[in-house]
């Protein structure tokens, strides 16, 4: 018997701990293995409604996955070091199981809990899962972490890569009686020290049938149980059947096209897989082995030329996410730091108002709105325009990435700390690998160029949707009278581009300890 630990892997099929404690395929050593999944306070003290309520969609999906093969979830909440050793106790696990997870906190709450396990002698186990290639695996020549991507995306490409890891069996599983058994079992000993808001054995009971530390079989607790209201947002389908169905419906058709067509917001060019890897409900070994499927397609006469460039295209994204991974890894304190210093450091104006109005989106630069106001109707943004929004609130607004960073944590529901810091000090100009400080995008003509029918910018600005896509796109060159005529609710440019443009250049040029005027 094991116990296995689920934290951002909320998937049964291609979960490379999972098949290990459970002996799935051919171990038959192994298993059966029990699931759990605890709510952590300290994780939760970084969630947000919107990322709450799709974690909880996310472990509803994996236990019925569970109930299917006669098994459950078990769910808990608490601190994991006080948990993991008594359930596997009750149980009388061997071991306890899980995926590593690669952010600082992770790591520390990871440590913590195997100093726990091995302070009662019960064995543990962790697995690289959540990326094709682990953080330590791929370094330059000289043995150092990769800071440019380029470099990094040759050696990745070439490396071979794991198949999908097998699913367990219902037989490799705990059955749902056993799980019931085992919660019986726990022995809380002094409660005091396993609950997890202290003193009260109750205190950590999160739905209404459930043990001390809401241990219970299956039963997940509401967002207002764990302290979070519902969001506003529409937050798409969780789990691993929808992610599957999302991948072969994109691998069917968009990804044969993916790199033309890529950074139209207007298009359903992408895949949107990235909320389903953030919470693992598909491992990426399955993703990446049906991008191969793809490319072999690809590779046929039945495709055009140029269709094995659009899938390596989307293979790029996998692999940035990856990069991120390591960047994340090796560097952890870019969480909240430049990774790359300034030597006199940035000067950012950091004007509330003006990042109010950027939250809002009512800024008067309408891609920049029409991005904001997705965020905060679907917990999403297409790639372009997130890059768009960044440029815009760092070197327009010249506020620092940090707010966008924190609202984007809040709102997004794909919110991934590697990859959300990677965006936004890339396009702060204070990341690995950069865009050059003096590379600025201007938010109309990146709306011209990537919505030019302002087809995307009319579905989330409903202010502007009686307008030419034309006048959408001169809104900064119109008068007040024109603009009061064409959509009078929609706000003029809080800033002027040109003027913010020759600002955010100067800042830059002090940070680095230039002369501006030069
Ligand atoms: C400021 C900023 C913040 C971002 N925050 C996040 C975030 O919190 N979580 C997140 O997953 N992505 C983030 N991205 C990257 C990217 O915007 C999203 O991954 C992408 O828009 C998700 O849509 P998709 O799944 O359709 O992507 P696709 O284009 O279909 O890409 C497939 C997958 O590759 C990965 N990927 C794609 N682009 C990137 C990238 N630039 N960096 C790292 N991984 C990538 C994602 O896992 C994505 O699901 C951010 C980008 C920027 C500029």
């Amino acid at each position: 018997m094991e116990l296995f630990w689920h934290r951002r892997d909320l998937r049964v099929a291609d979960n490379v701990g999972l098949a290990a404690a459970t002996g799935a395929g051919d171990d038959a050593d192994r298993g059966p293995a029990a699931p759990v999944f605890v709510f952590d306070p300290d994780v939760l003290d970084h969630a947000s409604d919107v990322r709450v309520r799709r974690l909880l969609d996310g472990l509803a999906a994996l236990r019925d996955d569970y109930r299917e093969r006669g098994s459950d979830l078990l769910v808990a909440r608490g601190d994991p070091e006080s948990l993991l050793p008594r359930l596997a106790d009750a149980l009388d696990a061997e071991r306890v199981v899980w995926n590593r997870d690669y952010s600082g906190l992770a790591r520390e709450r990871d440590a913590a809990v195997r100093r726990a396990l091995d302070a009662v002698d019960v064995a543990r186990e962790a697995h690289h899962d959540a990326v094709l290639h682990e953080p330590d695996a791929i370094r330059t020549n000289a043995g150092d972490p990769y800071s440019v991507y380029s470099y990094y995306w040759k050696k990745w490409t070439d490396r071979a890569k794991d198949d999908p890891a097998p699913a367990p069996a219902g037989e490799d599983l705990v059955d749902a009686d056993g799980l019931a058994d085992a919660v019986d079992a726990v022995d809380w000993g002094d409660a005091s020290d396993a609950v997890a808001d202290g003193g009260d054995a109750d205190a950590g009971r999160v739905t209404a049938d459930a043990g001390p530390n809401g241990l219970a079989v299956g039963d997940l607790p509401t967002p207002a149980d764990l302290g979070f209201a519902e969001p506003d947002a529409e937050i798409g389908p969780a789990g691993t059947a929808a992610a599957r169905e999302r991948l072969d419906e994109f691998l069917d058709e968009a990804v044969f096209a993916y790199e033309a067509e890529r950074d139209y917001p207007a298009e359903e060019a992408t895949s949107r897989l990235s909320a389903f890897l953030k919470y693992g409900e598909i491992g990426v070994r399955e993703a990446y082995a049906a991008t191969e499927a793809a490319m072999a397609e690809a590779k046929s006469d039945a495709r055009p030329d140029d269709a094995p460039e659009q899938v390596e295209e989307f293979q790029q994204q996998l692999a940035w996410r990856e990069f991120y991974t390591q960047v994340l890894f090796h560097n952890p304190e870019v969480v909240t730091a430049n990774y790359k210093a300034y030597e006199e450091g940035i000067e950012w104006r950091d004007d509330p108002e003006e990042i109010a109005a950027w939250k809002r989106g009512e800024t008067g630069y309408p891609i920049v709105d029409a991005g904001m106001r997705q965020l905060r109707e679907e917990a999403f943004m297409h790639n372009r325009v997130r890059m768009i929004v960044a440029s815009f609130l760092t070197k327009d607004l010249l506020a620092d990435w940090r707010h966008g960073y924190d609202h984007f944590r809040e709102h997004l529901a794909d919110h991934d700390t590697a990859n959300d810091n990677g965006g936004w000090q890339w396009a702060a100009s204070t990341g690995t690998d950069a865009q050059p400080y003096f590379r600025i995008f201007n938010p109309m003509t990146q709306g011209e160029r990537y919505d030019p029918d302002a087809e995307y910018i009319k579905k989330y600005v409903p202010e502007l949707r009686g307008l030419d896509a034309d006048l959408i796109h001169e809104w900064h060159e119109l008068s007040p009278t024109q603009r009061a005529n064409a959509a009078p609710e929609y706000p003029a440019p809080i800033v002027d581009h040109s003027e913010r443009r020759e600002e955010a250049l100067a800042m830059y040029k002090r940070a680095r300890g230039e002369d501006p005027e030069e």
